[in-house]
């Protein structure tokens, strides 16, 4: 008896292969997958030569999955087979000649390139599936307004002292130097109040910072300024205020706006640029001008007995601040090292993580 085959029409993605065989009302559709990677159809049907028996086998390229999918419709049986390993296969069959009832099927025909675009907009759908249904914390549009307006204020504000510090450097030059504090205090004041809640912030699970690196620098300032500028009136006209205000100042311009634009999902390279890299010279310079600070206060607490801490009488008449000021001078060294380590991780995040993301 003649073997009779079908025509067979194939097409491939990268992880599966598609046949379409011409058959028609196919019944008793037998297909197997041999242990050397053939696939064998057998089949009842109406092919190219009428109501018959119909078979043909292909072995294939390369290995494939042994599970089959097949569909029979009116018109023909469709059959989808999962490659063993996902990539592109150069022919179907092993055998470099094609065989004459193997044809392309246009209908699902496509090159590498084409379906490598094909697959990305599948996989871009599914992700965005995906996060759809990651349920959306109620309140985040809310939290992220508040974070917007919270670092626009300070962006403001810092803004501020530090183009009035540039011009009346500009202006008057060196003798700007002595009245910073009395030109610029106020907004330092409103600033570095609200920086509290940079320390609050964390704690309430809006931002990803970490408490203590926060602290540590809401703190730090705040001594400074507050108890060492701001108590201290012979503190206020030296030129020291100057430098610290100003190094503050310059690194606030960036990062608050770098904090605004997360916040719309945006980011600007230059701006991350500058607030992940300023602080390496800004940060030892600040904490040394605050040293300075701290170090010309002492004979002012030891003068003045401001703060100082009262003694039983046989230990002498009390206990100066600028001891606790010493101690503090150390604390502050301690600090800086912790905050630097910090902000080198977080720089080495930020650019560790944007290079995963180009490759
Ligand atoms: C032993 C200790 C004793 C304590 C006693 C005190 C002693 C202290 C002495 C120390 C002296 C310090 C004095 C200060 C001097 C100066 O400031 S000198 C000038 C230079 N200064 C700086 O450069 C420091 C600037 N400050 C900071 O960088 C921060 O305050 C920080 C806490 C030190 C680090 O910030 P952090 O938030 O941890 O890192 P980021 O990478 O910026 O942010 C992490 C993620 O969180 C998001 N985020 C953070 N804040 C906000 C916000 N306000 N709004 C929106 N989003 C925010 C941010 O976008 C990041 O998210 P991802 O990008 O998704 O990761």
């Amino acid at each position: 008896m003649q073997i009779l085959t079908p025509h067979v029409y194939w097409a491939q993605r990268h992880g599966e292969i598609f046949l379409r065989v011409e058959l028609s009302d196919a019944t008793n559709v037998d297909i197997r997958l041999m242990e050397d990677n053939t696939l064998q159809f057998r089949a009842q049907g109406h092919g190219a030569k009428g109501d018959n028996q119909y078979e043909f086998s292909l072995e294939f390229l390369e290995p494939v999955k042994p599970e089959i999918h097949q569909k029979s419709t009116q018109r023909q049986v469709d059959i989808k087979i999962k490659k063993r390993e996902e990539r592109w296969w150069q022919r179907l069959t092993l055998r470099e000649k094609k065989p004459v009832f193997l044809g392309p099927d246009f209908d699902r025909w496509l090159d590498e390139s084409d379906a490598e675009m094909e697959l990305q907009a599948k996989e871009k759908i599914n992700k965005i599936s995906v996060e759809s249904r990651v349920r959306k914390d109620p309140y985040l549009g809310l939290k992220k307004g508040y974070l917007f307006m919270y670092n626009l204020v300070q962006f403001l504000g810092f803004s501020w002292i530090f183009v009035n510090m540039t011009v009346r450097l500009f202006i008057l030059g060196q003798d700007s130097f002595y009245d910073t504090f009395h030109t610029a205090a106020d907004m330092m004041y409103f600033c570095q109040m609200m920086a509290v809640l940079e320390v609050i912030n964390p704690l309430l699970g809006l931002v990803k910072t970490k408490f203590f690196p926060a602290m540590i620098q809401v703190a730090g300032r705040n001594v400074i300024l507050f108890v060492i500028f701001g108590s201290l009136e012979e503190m206020q006209n030296k030129a020291v205020v100057f430098f610290v205000f100003y190094l503050w100042s310059t690194i606030e311009i960036f990062r608050y706006p770098f904090y605004m634009l997360a916040c719309i999902d945006t980011e600007w390279k230059l701006l991350t640029w500058l607030r992940y890299s300023l602080w390496i010279p800004l940060y030892p310079l600040g904490v040394v001008a605050e040293a300075v600070a701290v170090i010309q206060s002492l004979p002012i607490f030891d003068e003045t007995r401001l703060f100082s801490i009262p003694l039983p009488s046989v230990l002498g008449r009390s206990l100066s601040f600028s001891y606790t000021l010493q101690l503090y001078l150390v604390l502050m060294f301690l600090g800086l090292f912790i905050n630097f380590r910090h902000l080198y991780k977080q720089r080495r995040r930020r650019y560790r993580s944007r290079k995963k993301k180009v490759q």
